[in-house]
């Protein structure tokens, strides 16, 4: 297929069912997900995203598609943009301290379809299997009334994430835990549906500028509680966390 993610240098576009596999236990997560990247209101492209370089991919022949979807793009960039400073704030920050961390939206936003897991359960065929996520924090769009996203609370047990109307889902993810060196920690997460019908849903994942380092805040470390993780950029460690959830089915296409 011509918009497979596997053709596209920075993981943009179709992804198959059981084209992604988020947990390496598992047999390969049962959605179809299409993924974009930034892209500019002028459509003017970005070439100083190194690792992650790369233009977005897109059907051609489904009028209004584009636009809509970008609609969305945009308007989840800006509540993203505007919680930033609450992270901050939280960690005793200057309000403004992400605000030169954050001048070229590194955000991925993926359109998910979860078809309905009937017969018998295999715990290893999940919609979405346990994983982390790999920004700083993931705002979830997920369809009303149909169950299937859990998080796993600090005592190990798996939670439901019911939708409430007119909500979004705000998780923190692996670069928040590498900026506070795990003062905050990655929700833990999986997706099953099993409710009868299919199931949509649109996450958007806000990280720091890809040429940003990933260094541990000075506050968060200490001569009793070293810094934990390697320093790498943002888009380095977005597309090796990408490489690794697309390597096993890679060589299909
Ligand atoms: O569909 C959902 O509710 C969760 C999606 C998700 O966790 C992801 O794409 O990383
Ligand atoms: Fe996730």
């Amino acid at each position: 297929m011509e918009l497979d993610i596997h053709k596209s240098s920075n993981f943009k576009g179709y992804t198959a069912l059981l084209g992604e596999n988020t947990n390496p236990e598992n047999r390969g997560d049962l959605h179809e997900g299409f993924d974009i990247g930034w892209e500019d209101p002028t459509g003017a492209s970005r070439a100083d995203d190194g690792a992650m370089t790369g233009q977005n991919v897109w059907p051609r022949n489904m009028s209004g598609f584009k636009a809509a979807v970008l609609e969305y793009y945009h308007s989840a960039i800006q509540l993203g943009q505007s919680l930033f400073p609450l992270f901050a704030l939280a960690l005793d920050l200057p309000e403004t301290f992400f605000d030169d961390k954050t001048t070229k939206p590194a955000a991925i936003m993926r359109l998910l379809y979860y078809p309905s897991q009937t017969g018998p359960i295999d715990n290893r065929l999940q919609g979405i299997g346990a994983h982390t996520d790999y920004e700083c924090f993931t705002i979830l769009w997920q369809q009303d009334d149909i169950q299937a996203l859990q998080v796993l609370n600090a005592n190990g047990k798996w939670v439901n994430a019911v939708p409430i109307p007119g909500t979004l889902v705000v998780n923190l993810g692996d670069q928040f835990a590498r900026w506070t060196n795990d003062v905050f920690k990655s929700t833990v997460h999986r997706a099953i549906n099993r409710s009868g019908v299919e199931r949509y849903s649109i996450p958007l994942f806000f990280g720091t500028d890809y040429d940003v380092k990933l260094e541990a805040l000075p506050s968060c470390v200490s001569d009793d509680y070293p810094a934990q993780y390697e320093v790498v950029t943002a888009g380095e460690y977005v597309k090796s966390r990408l490489e690794a959830t697309y390597a096993h089915s890679k060589t299909e296409h």
